[in-house]
């Protein structure tokens, strides 16, 4: 398969007053062409730097970039007809309309797509005429995601495309960029958002500290790091004892306030039939693994 990006042994200091900060850490990463691709990570893992440094916004300490075979400090206007990176602010331009900003963009690129099936997408269709000033912020972060679309570039590469968009608008989203990566767009997405990762890309890599910790689908990654499936009940206390050694030989069961049993397992249908029928246990819940999960696994820390 080829590779849209491929990142080998990244590594970027920013020197500041306050001394030298390492936001890359030896960091390889390849994203393979074709599909969704997340970047996880907690804020400052490093996401952003991976970003500006991939499509030759900004120039690592050391390590290899290549991005569809080509390097981005030397073959800049390749890249641009090709690759697109979402704004991180469209009020740049306050006093012009969504309408002349979609269309000044789209006049960026040889082969751009239609100003009003972009705006249809990104449900600005009846904001054409409105200025950038007066959106709102749900309203300026589609146009922004807009604008990073509206090239027909090869790559699209998206910094939390759904932050503050209600349901519906993230809804619509989600199926614009299925509909670009079925048409055979690479997009990449950096994303705090774990439950948007697991539904929309097809593959993730995890990175902290600077470091891609883990790489693959969210679904290999949640079975392959992710511990089983919590099943937590109510028991009435005299009741504790005997489930206990009931649901000893499936794992390890703890108590929590003298009435709350929960046991993680892998095969949930024996644990279910057990409390199920027992008359002691009440109020049933069960959470799946997760990329959450699997994420403290990897990391050793919390998704904050
Ligand atoms: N221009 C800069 N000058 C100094 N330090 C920087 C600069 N840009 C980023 N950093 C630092 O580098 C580290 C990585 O930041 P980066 O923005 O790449 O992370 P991120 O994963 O994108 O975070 P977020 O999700 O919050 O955007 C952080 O410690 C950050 O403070």
């Amino acid at each position: 398969m080829n590779a849209a990006i491929e990142l080998g042994n990244l590594v970027k200091e920013y020197e500041t007053p306050a001394g030298v900060i390492k936001a890359l850490d030896h960091l390889d990463l390849t994203v393979p062409e074709g599909g969704i691709f997340g970047l996880l990570g907690p804020n400052g893992a490093g996401k952003s730097t991976t970003i500006e440094i991939a499509v030759g916004l900004r120039k690592p300490t050391s390590g290899t970039v290549n991005i569809f075979d080509k390097n981005p400090q030397t073959d800049s206007q390749w890249i641009h007809q090709r690759v697109s990176i979402q704004p991180q602010e469209s009020t740049i331009f306050p006093q012009e309309r969504v309408g002349e900003i979609l269309s000044f963009w789209a006049s960026l690129y040889e082969n751009p797509r239609d100003v009003d099936q972009v705006a249809k997408w990104m449900g600005l269709d009846e904001l054409l005429f409105r200025k950038v000033a007066k959106l709102s912020g749900g309203q300026q972060q589609r146009l922004n995601v807009g604008l990073s679309v509206i090239g027909r570039t090869k790559l699209a590469i998206l910094d939390e495309p759904s932050t503050g968009l209600d349901v519906m608008a993230r809804d619509d989203l989600w199926k614009v960029l299925r509909f670009l990566a079925k048409e055979g767009t690479t997009i990449v997405l950096s994303t705090h958002d774990l439950d948007e990762a697991r539904v929309l890309c097809h593959e993730v890599a995890v990175i902290d500290h600077g470091r891609s910790v883990a790489q693959g689908s969210p679904e290999e990654l949640i079975k392959k790091h992710a511990r089983g499936t919590l099943i937590s009940c109510r028991v009435s206390p005299d009741g504790i004892s005997d489930l206990l050694s009931e649901l000893r030989p499936f794992g390890e069961p703890e108590v929590a306030d003298k009435t709350t049993i929960s046991i993680r397992v892998n095969r949930t249908d024996p644990v279910i039939a057990v409390l199920s029928s027992n008359p002691a246990v009440s109020q049933l819940h069960m959470n799946e693994p997760s990329l959450y999960d699997a994420f403290v696994r990897l990391t050793g820390h919390d998704f904050e």
